[in-house]
């Protein structure tokens, strides 16, 4: 026994967990599964593609794999269905908490602990009923280090893959690197001559922010630069022989120093991302913007959160004569008050403590004869919307500390979802800043209001999961088109990508669609959306009563697939035994 698994043993003996019993069999609730779900939902939205490739590997292979959050609940499983049912009866399902306190010595639960990845094979489970298993797993980091969840691979012991150690493994890294490219504004190979142990498979990759800190590295890139580098900026020695693979500056905000402006390369902007949609409202909002695009007038996108406000700006931007000079993303609401100047219009080197000592350009010089997009405009305070109208009427910014005024070249797009003349009325708005900013007035429809729901719906789905054709059932249409979407566009993304994460069949049906305010839906309670779940619920009780507590039985019964079945009842938490009751 490695050491690892022996030191996992005398935990479990501490924890006087007697081998020979039933290890806890406690499933989480309905409700705490699906905040689980909310909480990783970042882990999930980069695990998805991943599973989705795996999946067709494990069918008829007897093997299923899982993901565990780093709490050890199971939130996700695909795989072969006829190992699944096998792995039911320890509770290898989603819900159930794989923690070495409540299943002793097993591979997501030890992973978990040691932070390694692990292979726990037959007789080294410490809990007889584990016994018949061989499971792989690995940590999952995210760039930061930050300890996410497990990924695991699980089979009977005389059917392990020689390979499934080295494939967990692998699959942890590739989240660890998708996790590097969602969230660095700038992503770098580096190379160099390792300390340690050199790692084959990954090239070190780097994120930095918009400081050019390092703000995460993979796990080649730690072994090459240490993990102290975190926080710091890139030693110049790597620097030089980085190649850059992603770079979001000229989107956001470039935050090199003055003096390095100049050396700043244009960076080739990401195509534009199709705008979905043929609701006549939205329609409307898009021919608008895209008039508006060819001319330099002000342009001013309101909508509720989600509805694509960002979007437009950069539709705008990118049809536009603009479009090779930089896109400056800025969210009013995001910067406090005193920063707001230095944010917008730069700063001298040490005008005030916590400055850079170089200085730095501001965000209206950054966009350069670009687009400088101000969203959350609404939010902006009373004296930042006083500096903001002197750049607007003037035309020239002037840095903090600094007594010379500069040309502003960039075209100006706002965007808020606040109603403005409202805000003007309660004083919260000036209104000759509302007028300045006002030039084109682009209405976005929230998603409530729009006639296209289920096009833009089946849109995203392809977008989630290009390699599997997943189609929205009847019943799912119907609840989608009758939910009243706060959250607009956002919300629906969000509700799909853990519905495709929820179903490992072609179908998306209401059991996988998670809304959070269902019974506000205006026409929900009209359509009986929630009776819907409730009489499947109770059809599924009622079969695996007349079963016996039989799975097979039960799903002929009510003609529908075993796995789908199982993937029901761990929805509606049924267990499989007579006269059952929802925990
Ligand atoms: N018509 C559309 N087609 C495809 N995707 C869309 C569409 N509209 C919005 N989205 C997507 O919805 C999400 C939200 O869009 P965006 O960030 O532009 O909204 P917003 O109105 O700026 O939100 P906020 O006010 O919260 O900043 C994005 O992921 C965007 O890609």
């Amino acid at each position: 026994m490695s050491t690892i698994v022996q030191q996992s043993w005398k935990r479990c003996q501490e924890s006087n967990l007697i081998a020979t019993q039933k290890a806890n069999d406690q499933i989480i609730s309905t409700s705490r599964i699906k905040e689980i779900i909310q909480e990783n939902h970042p882990l999930i939205r980069e695990s998805l593609p991943l599973f989705n490739k795996l999946s067709p590997f494990l069918l008829s292979t007897e093997h299923i794999a899982l993901l565990s959050d780093r709490n050890g609940n199971i939130i996700h499983t695909v795989g072969d269905p006829v190992f699944a049912d096998h792995a039911q009866k320890v509770q290898l399902q989603i819900g159930a908490n794989w923690q070495e306190s409540n299943k002793g010595t097993n591979a997501i639960g030890t992973a978990l602990i040691s932070q390694q990845p692990i292979q726990i094979h037959g007789e080294q489970h410490y809990f007889r009923e584990n016994q018949f298993l061989t499971c792989s797993s690995a940590p999952i980091f995210s760039p930061a280090g930050e300890l996410l969840g497990v990924i695991d691979i699980s089979t009977r012991k005389e059917y392990t893959h020689p390979f499934a150690l080295t494939i967990v493994c692998m699959i942890a890294e590739a989240l660890q690197n998708r996790f590097l490219f969602a969230d660095a504004e700038r992503v770098m190979a580096v190379s160099g001559t390792y300390s340690g142990k050199r790692s084959q498979q990954w090239l070190p990759l780097v994120g930095l922010d918009r400081d050019e800190r390092i703000v995460g590295l993979n796990r080649s890139a730690k072994q090459l630069l240490g993990a102290d580098v975190l926080g710091k900026e890139l030693d110049p020695q790597h620097e030089g022989h980085a190649r850059t693979l992603k770079d979001d500056r000229r989107k956001m905000w470039p935050s090199a120093p003055l003096r390095a402006r100049a050396q700043t390369p244009p960076v080739p902007l990401k195509p534009f991302p199709r705008l979905a949609g043929s609701c006549p409202l939205f329609l409307q909002a898009k021919i608008l913007a895209q008039k508006a695009a060819q001319v330099d007038f002000p342009v001013m996108i309101l909508g509720e959160s989600g509805t694509g406000k960002e979007l437009f700006a950069q539709m705008i931007h990118q049809t536009g004569p603009r479009a090779q000079e930089p896109f400056v993303a800025v969210n009013c609401s995001s910067i406090s008050e005193n920063l707001i100047e230095s944010e917008l219009f730069g700063y001298e080197g040490g005008s005030f403590t916590g400055a850079h000592r170089e200085g730095r350009i501001g965000k209206f010089e950054a966009a350069r004869k670009g687009t400088i997009f101000l969203d959350e405009i609404g939010d902006m305070s009373l004296r930042a919307q006083a500096a903001l109208l002197r750049v607007l009427q003037e035309k020239v910014v002037t840095p903090v500390g600094s007594n010379q005024s500069r040309p502003v070249h960039a075209r100006v797009v706002a965007a808020t979802h606040r109603n403005l003349p409202d805000e003007i009325k309660a004083g919260r708005f000036r209104a000759d800043l509302y007028y300045r900013l006002k030039g084109v007035l682009v209405e976005l429809p929230p998603l409530r209001k729009r006639s296209d729901i289920l096009e833009l719906a089946e849109n995203q789905i392809k977008q989630i999961a290009p390699e599997r054709s997943i189609s929205l059932t009847r019943e799912a249409k119907a609840m989608l088109t009758s939910y009243s979407w706060p959250g607009n566009v956002r919300e629906l993304q969000g509700v799909l990508i853990q519905a495709a994460f929820l179903t490992d069949e072609d179908e998306i049906d209401c059991e996988h669609i998670q809304l959070e305010n269902l019974e506000e839906g205006p026409a929900s309670s009209e359509i009986g959306m929630m009776s819907l779940r409730e009489t499947e619920c109770q059809a599924i009780k009622k079969a695996l009563n007349a079963s016996g507590g039989n799975v097979t039985q039960a799903a002929k019964l009510l003609q529908i697939g075993r796995n789908t079945l199982y993937r029901k009842m761990a929805d509606y938490r049924i267990l499989p035994q007579v006269n059952q009751e929802e925990l």
